[in-house]
């Protein structure tokens, strides 16, 4: 299944071309129709003891006109609806008005402010879409602010029309440097999806996202630039295994880390490549370190200056260290023809190096940089918050930079190609928000290198899985409080085993 992203701009080419063939209306009578139809889902079962009224928040624009065909549709339904309409200065659309008017003609109630009292079974944003221009404020405009800010308190399910107010659709940031949005449970969005509901803040605005396409056929579609993460992306990789294999079939992965007071780093992520089925892990040490992993005896220790890099898939960086000893190892690895995941420290030296960045942008050999947004703006020479407030673009700036496959961590990890394809993965949680789980990801990510992966089917696939991984823990009640990295491995292996299994059908 293909699930294009679409820019803003995307949106409204759709609009437009799909509009020209429609009677005006069509497109927000048809979304007002099938929000009204998912409201009823969310509400469920009504009956006279459970059949609290339904909030539905009308905004200046056509999202407010979304919102006034909303409430008739659950008017002319029989649930009690009420409006709270913030309708601006400007005259609405000539959509809007006749929204409004076919509200106000039913038997649609109007309040003017929120009640403090309010019992709602569902509340309803259709306050600003993809036209939202500025920051939610309060005073001269509506109380937006105030009225976004009140929605807090409320128990009940929230579902947002198209896109979460205050939410930017294409970055996912909220607008505004102190800005506000809402916290849906639920999203219908229309016309197709939208990056921002899926990265950076969107996964806690948008809640559960539903596209709804308002029967608008293919032929109105433009080619989308990003895509939002599955399994289907990188099934063909999915290799069931053969008897006659050794442990030479399935890769040798090489991790090179571990500086003094870092030792843990590289280990972590040997044994996220090790349970992630290469054949041989070693892991290469600039410090003295520990002889073996008496968790993972398999792993085997080297000293890193005494490594051969030559044909193994090399994860260069979890705990490694800013060392003269590490720039050398770093500039060794870009210089040769492995297979490469360049992490954590080795992506910070690179950032301060314009010699090791011309050596990575040089590379041949499968290459795959796995930054966290304070690693990525080091890299571009920026602040970890501008690359946050684009991290779809920024992604897409390191990859032509490093000419590398880019997988930019966070909620929502966007990897990027040089030639500008997006992929923006859907699985995780935040009990991954915890050290060493990105060490872990590393070392997947290497394992499905050295099993042949190429380089953008395994940064989508290593984030897929390390999420998928993350998402089976919660579901056996590990995490996502006290989540620890540790945990990851054991679980990405049994994650990528039922890929195998469901790719023989
Ligand atoms: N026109 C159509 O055919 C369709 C439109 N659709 C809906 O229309 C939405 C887009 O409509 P619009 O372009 O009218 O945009 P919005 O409804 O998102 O908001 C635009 C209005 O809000 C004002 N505004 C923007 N930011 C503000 C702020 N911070 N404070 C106060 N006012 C602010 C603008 O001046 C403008 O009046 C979509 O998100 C979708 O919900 C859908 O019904 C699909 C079809
Ligand atoms: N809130 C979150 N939601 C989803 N994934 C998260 C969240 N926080 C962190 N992660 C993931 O966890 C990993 C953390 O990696 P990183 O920041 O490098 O930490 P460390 O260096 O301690 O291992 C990344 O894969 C990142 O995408
Ligand atoms: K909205």
């Amino acid at each position: 299944m293909d699930n294009p992203l679409y820019t803003v701009a995307q949106i409204r080419a759709i609009e437009q071309s799909a509009y020209a063939t429609l009677p005006p209306g069509t497109l927000m009578q048809r979304a007002g129709r099938a929000a009204a139809r998912f409201a009823m889902e969310l509400l469920g079962e009504r009956t006279p003891g459970n059949s609290r009224p339904v909030l539905v928040l009308a905004g200046p624009g056509n999202n407010g006109g979304d919102a006034l065909e909303v409430a008739a549709n659950l008017a002319d339904a029989g649930i009690d609806a009420t409006v709270l309409h913030l309708p601006g200065r400007q005259d609405a659309s000539e959509e809007t008005a006749t929204a409004h008017e076919r509200a106000r003609d039913g038997t649609v109630g109007f309040i003017d402010m929120l009640p403090p009292d309010g019992d709602w079974g569902l509340v309803v944003d259709g306050l600003f879409g993809i036209g939202l221009a500025r920051p939610l404020e309060g005073a001269l405009e509506g109380d937006y602010r105030d009225l976004v800010a009140a929605l807090e308190a409320l128990r009940c399910p929230i579902l947002a029309l198209d896109v979460p107010s205050g939410l930017d659709a294409d970055t996912g940031a909220v607008v505004g440097p102190d800005g506000i949005a809402v916290r849906a449970t639920h999203t219908i969005t229309f016309l197709g999806d939208k990056p921002g509901l899926h990265t950076a803040a969107g996964r806690d605005h948008a809640g559960q996202v539903r596209v709804e396409m308002l029967e608008v056929g293919p032929e109105h579609l433009p080619a989308a630039g990003a895509r939002l993460g599955s399994a289907e992306l990188f099934a063909r990789c999915l290799a069931p295994r053969r008897h006659d294999t050794h442990k030479g079939s399935y890769g040798d992965v090489a991790v090179i880390g571990g500086a003094h007071g870092m030792l843990g780093a590289p280990v972590l992520a040997a044994r996220g490549a090790l349970l992630g089925g290469a054949g041989r892990v070693f892991v290469a040490m600039l410090d003295a370190g520990p002889g073996y992993d008496s968790v993972q005896p398999e792993l085997m220790f080297r000293n890193a200056d005494d490594l051969d890099l030559d044909g193994r898939t090399l994860v260069i960086g979890p705990g490694m260290g800013g060392s003269a000893g590490a720039m050398r190892l770093l500039a060794k690895a870009l210089d040769g023809n492995s297979p490469l995941v360049v992490d954590a420290d080795a992506i910070n030296l690179i950032g301060a190096s314009p010699d090791l960045l011309g050596r990575l942008a040089g590379r041949r050999a499968p290459t795959v940089l796995t930054p966290h947004p304070l690693e990525g703006a080091r890299l571009l020479g920026m602040t970890a918050g501008v690359v946050q407030a684009d991290r779809l673009a920024s992604a897409r700036e390191m990859a032509v930079r490093t000419q590398a496959t880019v997988l930019l961590k966070g909620s929502g990890t966007v990897m990027a190609r040089p030639d500008g394809a997006v992929v923006i993965n859907p699985t995780g949680n935040a009990g991954l928000a915890t050290a060493g789980s990105g060490d872990v990801l590393a070392g997947i990510c290497g394992t499905l290198l050295a099993q042949g992966w190429p380089a953008w089917e395994a940064a989508i696939g290593a984030a897929w899985i390390h999420g998928a991984a993350a998402d089976l823990l919660v579901a056996h009640g590990i995490g996502p409080v006290g989540m620890t990295a540790g945990e990851l491995p054991a679980a990405a292996r049994a994650v990528l085993n039922m890929l195998v299994q469901e790719s023989l059908g």
